[in-house]
C-alpha cells in the first residue's frame, strides 16, 4: 500500500513484491529470447566499466541470452570480464566528443543505427543504459515489455510541478505546466526493437530541430525522452528500484536495490564543466 503498481493507463509498474521471479523465469525461458544491452564509456568513463560489466554479469538476465554492445573511443581500455553462458560482447569504436552533453545526447542516434541496420536479427528487446552505474540485485525478465521506462530516482516521489521537464516553448521537448505523468530517467529505458527505434528516431530528430534552433533541452536527451513518454505511453514502468540514485542513499518505498548510479565527481571524469 506504500507504492501504486499501475499507472492511469493501466501499464504496470515493476516493483518488488510484484512478480514471482521463479515463475516467469520458467515462462520466459521457453521463449528463448535474446536481449540487446547497450553501454556507452567515453573518456575517462571507461573506469565504470569493469563494476558495470562483472555486477551485470552477476544480476542481469542471468540464464537468458543478452548481448552487450558498448560503445567506446577507448577499445584499449575495455577490461577483459568473463561472460556468463548465453551472454556475449561487442565493443564498438566511436569518435570522441569534447563536451559530456553531446555524448549523452549523440546516444540516441547510434542507437537509432543499431536497431535499423544490425538488431533486426539479433534481438526481441533491448536495453540501453548508463555506465556509471552497478547493479546489486535482479533485473531479469520482468523488465521486459514493448516500451519500458524507468522512474528517475529523485523524483519518483514528487509532486508534479517539481517534476523538472523542459519548460521553454522554444524546445521541442517542452511540456507545458500541469501536464506530465512521472518524470523518467534517461539512464535506462527498453523496450521491443520496433518501439526503441521509434523513440531513439524521434528524440534525435527533435534534439536537432532544437540544435537548429541554438537550444538545447535543461536535461538533454532526457528531457526528449521525457516528452516522447509523455505522448507514446510506456507499456511498463519500472520503479527506482531500476535505478537508485546511490547504493548509500535510502528511502522507505525501496525494499531493494537492483541498480544504481554510482557515486561520481562530474569533474572528474568530464571532459568538460
Ligand atoms: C543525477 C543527474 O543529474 N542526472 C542527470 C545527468 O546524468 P548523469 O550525471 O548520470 O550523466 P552521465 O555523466 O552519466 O552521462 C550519461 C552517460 O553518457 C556516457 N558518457 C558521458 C560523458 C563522458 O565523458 N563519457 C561517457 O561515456 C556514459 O555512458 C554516461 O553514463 O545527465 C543526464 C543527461 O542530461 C540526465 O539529465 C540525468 O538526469
Ligand atoms: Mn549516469
Amino acid at each position: 500500500t506504500d507504492v501504486a503498481s499501475v499507472t492511469s493507463w493501466l501499464a504496470p509498474i515493476i516493483w518488488e513484491g510484484t512478480f514471482d521471479a521463479t515463475l516467469i523465469d520458467f515462462i520466459y525461458k521457453q521463449q528463448n529470447l535474446s536481449i540487446a544491452t547497450t553501454v556507452f564509456a567515453l573518456g575517462k568513463y571507461t573506469s565504470f566499466l569493469k563494476d558495470f560489466l562483472e555486477s551485470a554479469e552477476q544480476h542481469f538476465f542471468v540464464g537468458f541470452r543478452v548481448h552487450y554492445y558498448l560503445f567506446t573511443d577507448l577499445p584499449e581500455e575495455v577490461p577483459e570480464v568473463k561472460m556468463g553462458e548465453n551472454h556475449s560482447l561487442t565493443v564498438r569504436k566511436v569518435p570522441s566528443l569534447n563536451r559530456w552533453q553531446d555524448i549523452s545526447m549523440g546516444r540516441m542516434e547510434i542507437l537509432e543505427k543499431l536497431i535499423e541496420n544490425e538488431l533486426a536479427k539479433e534481438a526481441d528487446y533491448i536495453f540501453c543504459l548508463d555506465v556509471d552505474t552497478k547493479f546489486y540485485g535482479r533485473w531479469g525478465v520482468e523488465t521486459l515489455g514493448h516500451l519500458v521506462g524507468v522512474i528517475h530516482p529523485w523524483f519518483f516521489d514528487a509532486p508534479r510541478d517539481r517534476l523538472t521537464y523542459e519548460r521553454r516553448p522554444e524546445s521541442q521537448a517542452y511540456i507545458p505546466a500541469g501536464e506530465g505523468d512521472y518524470y523518467f530517467t534517461g539512464a535506462a529505458f527498453g523496450g521491443s526493437l520496433e518501439d526503441v527505434h521509434h523513440l531513439t528516431k524521434t528524440c534525435r530528430e527533435q534534439m536537432n530541430i532544437d540544435a537548429a534552433n541554438s537550444i538545447e533541452a535543461i536535461w538533454h536527451e532526457e528531457s526528449h525522452l521525457n516528452k516522447y513518454f509523455l505522448y507514446n505511453k510506456p507499456s511498463k514502468l519500472l520503479s527506482p528500484e531500476y535505478l537508485w540514485r546511490d547504493i548509500n542513499a535510502g528511502a522507505a518505498q525501496i525494499k531493494i536495490i537492483r541498480f544504481s548510479h554510482v557515486a561520481k565527481n562530474n569533474a572528474d571524469v568530464r571532459p568538460n564543466p
